[in-house]
């Protein structure tokens, strides 16, 4: 086990390891706003990361998550506000970051090869080799010359990071990266991009709709909530992290808790009226279910 102050020398992951571990960017943003329209998305905002952190972002469905990711990104343009990147304004820092998102977004008429290094100039020998050392890197170098098509979503997900990483980005977002993936690659991702991450060093920005894998890799978990942060909650666990051990249950229910309360506080919702047996037109229901008719 390690601390999050120790990091292991890159010699320690695997042979190709990239020796800077702290070439991270500071990211600042004040006063941040964001509407659509009349609707006020995110207001007076305010986040520092430290660089090379590990920052993962929760929140209910529509708070903004995304949002603030695409501003982070540069994708969209902010209401207001400001977003620096070691103290420039994120405008011209677009090298320095790299984005990943649910879907792979690889294009399927090129090789997995061609499209690790999309974007990238260079003979076609030396694109085959950065290419074939970064998808080294996420265990996928035999699978080169294979189509997009013939990856599993798994697989295809590490094309992207691997995509992503072959620009060495000093940031890197991620949308709900693994939210498509099954409950066991999932969990596999979760340990390669950690092990990534110690390797490189960038700074990560993770969204999440699950609390356990904030936990499990981030340094510290923020909660969005009516557009503005709530909870702002270090992640001070050794890594790699043992979800079973008392302490991850701990924080684990902490923000788990900090997001459920967040229902219980919203404005009353007058429920909709519940349509009648005979409007429903379903008749086969016990007189037990029906009465447990909301929840079912
Ligand atoms: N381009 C857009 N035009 C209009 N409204 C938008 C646009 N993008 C986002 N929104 C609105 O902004 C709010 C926040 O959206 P966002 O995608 O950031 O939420 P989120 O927290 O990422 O949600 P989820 O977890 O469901 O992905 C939503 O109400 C959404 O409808």
């Amino acid at each position: 086990m390690y601390s999050p102050s120790t990091r292991p020398q890159p010699t320690d992951l695997d042979s190709n390891s990239t020796p800077d571990a702290s070439s991270g960017v500071a990211v600042s943003v004040a006063a941040l706003q964001k509407s659509f329209g009349a609707r006020r998305v995110l207001h007076d905002l305010d986040l520092t990361i430290r660089p090379g952190e590990f920052l993962a972002i929760v929140g209910h469905s529509g708070c903004g998550k995304s949002t603030l990711l695409r501003l982070l990104a540069n994708l969209d343009p902010a209401s207001s506000g400001s977003i620096l990147l070691d103290g420039t304004p994120v405008a011209r820092q677009q090298e320095d970051l790299r984005l990943m998102f649910q879907d792979a977004r690889l294009l399927p008429w090129k090789s997995v090869w061609a499209n690790v290094t999309l974007g990238l100039k260079g003979s076609r020998a030396d694109l085959r080799r950065q290419a074939l050392e970064a998808l080294n890197s996420v265990g996928l170098a035999e699978r080169a010359d294979d189509w997009p098509g013939q990856l599993s979503g798994g697989q295809r997900q590490r094309v992207a990071l691997a995509r992503a990483l072959i620009h060495k980005p000093r940031l890197l977002l991620l949308d709900e990266p693994l939210g498509a993936l099954d409950a066991l690659t999932r969990i596999e991702m979760q340990g390669l991009i950690e092990r990534l991450w110690l390797r490189h060093g960038f700074t990560a920005v993770l969204v999440t709709h699950d609390v356990t894998e904030a936990v499990a890799l981030a340094d510290r978990v923020i909660l969005i909530e009516d557009g503005a942060i709530t909870l702002d909650q270090p992640v001070a666990l050794a890594r790699p992290r043992e979800r079973g051990e008392p302490a991850f249950a701990d924080l684990e229910q902490t923000v788990l808790n900090r997001v459920l309360r967040q229902d219980h506080q919203a404005a009353p919702v007058t429920p909709p009226a519940q349509p009648t047996r005979q409007q429903r037109g379903d008749a086969s229901l016990s007189a037990a279910q029906w009465a447990a008719y909301p929840s079912l």
